[in-house]
């Protein structure tokens, strides 16, 4: 049986004035940076092939078990992403490998839908982990940046609907992996959530905050970015940086559940193009700034005082742990 084939060819002009900064500094930077901006458009053509071959999406079984992510598929065809690093699920190297290779587990299984959340009883996730960040091997760091703009590349320009039942702490990197999502039940009670990057005295990178710009308004995200503000439940309510509240981590999988349901009489295609036509702005942004973000977390290491900002948070979270 033959293949229908599409080609799509683009011959960059590397000496563009465009393109000469960067070509300058890297080879082959004016045939990346082309790629990164073709990506948004081979995923419109992906998902339309992969919606044309099949309207009913059969959902395969799914089971995932890596040390640091579970990830199953229950009976609706709803795929729960659980982060299990414990004690806090913060985000190192290997946590994010296994997440990204989970998003494309999901990806590839056509389920209904994807929800993330923890099986830590008080923590969503702590955020990125400090111990990447404080006195680093430049190398890994480059490639811990990398797996994150991936992961969040996958999650939030994901073409499956996501929710996140957030079951305790999602301070920073644990805020954006939520906010990453479209829904938001979180588990009430004495659980914060937000960008609180200022505290550490790092600067929450403009993805984040394009995230973050993107799910509560403006006027409140700069406030919150500048104030290194952790909302309660209540407040993350009210400023809608959460959907709903729920009582229970199974409370909070159920209302995730229902949001889910909202699409199963929506057009998976018109859903996804929909969705990703809405995030287009902050994933180009990233695409074209990639290897600069890149620079500027290797560059923002290298400063003594970032470091010494860092070292006297973990000794603080250190005391406190202690206590
Ligand atoms: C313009 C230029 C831009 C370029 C970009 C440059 C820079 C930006 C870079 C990055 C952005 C950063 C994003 C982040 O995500 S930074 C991480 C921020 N996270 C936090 O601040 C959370 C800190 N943790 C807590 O507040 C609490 O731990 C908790 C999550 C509320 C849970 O509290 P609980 O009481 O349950 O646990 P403990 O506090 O006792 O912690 C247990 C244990 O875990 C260690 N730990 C906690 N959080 C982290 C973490 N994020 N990374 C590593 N380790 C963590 C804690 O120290 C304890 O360890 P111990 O060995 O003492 O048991």
């Amino acid at each position: 049986m033959g293949r229908a084939l599409v080609w799509d060819a683009t011959c960059v002009d590397s000496l563009a004035a465009s393109h000469l900064p960067s070509t300058s500094q890297k080879a082959a930077a004016a045939a990346e940076s082309a790629q990164m901006l073709k990506r948004p458009k081979m995923f419109l053509l992906r998902q339309a092939v992969s919606n044309a071959r099949q309207l009913a999406p059969s959902v395969r079984a799914m089971s995932s078990k890596g040390p640091l992510v579970d990830l199953t598929v229950d009976n609706d065809g709803v795929a729960i992403m659980t982060l299990q690093r414990p004690p806090v699920n913060s985000l190192n190297l290997d946590l994010l490998k296994e997440i990204s290779k989970s998003l494309d587990d999901v990806a590839k299984n056509k389920s209904r839908g994807m929800i993330l959340t923890s099986s830590s009883p008080t923590v969503f996730s702590a955020g990125l982990d400090i111990m990447e960040m404080y006195k680093p091997d430049m190398k890994r760091a480059e490639e811990f940046w990398t797996t994150l703009q991936d992961v969040w590349f996958k999650l939030y320009g994901s073409s499956f609907a996501t929710a996140a039942a957030i079951n305790g702490h999602a301070p920073a990197g644990g805020c954006l992996l939520s906010m990453s999502c479209e829904y938001r039940a979180m588990v009430g009670g004495k659980f914060t959530i937000g960008l609180n990057e200022t505290a550490l005295g790092i600067v929450a990178p403009k993805w984040f905050m394009d995230t973050m710009c993107r799910t509560i308004s403006m006027r409140q995200a700069e406030l919150a970015l500048t104030t290194a503000k952790m909302f309660t439940v209540d407040e993350a309510l009210k400023c809608e940086l959460i959907d709903e509240i729920a009582t229970d981590k199974a409370d909070a999988i159920n209302k995730c559940k229902t949001f889910l349901k909202k699409f199963e009489k929506i057009p998976p295609l018109a859903r996804a193009i929909t969705k990703l036509k809405m995030r287009e702005e902050p994933i180009k942004n990233l695409q074209t700034s990639r290897q600069a973000d890149v620079q500027e977390f290797l560059s923002f290491l290298k400063n003594p005082k970032v470091q010494q900002s860092l070292e006297m948070y973990i000794q603080a979270l250190k005391q406190k742990a202690a206590k």
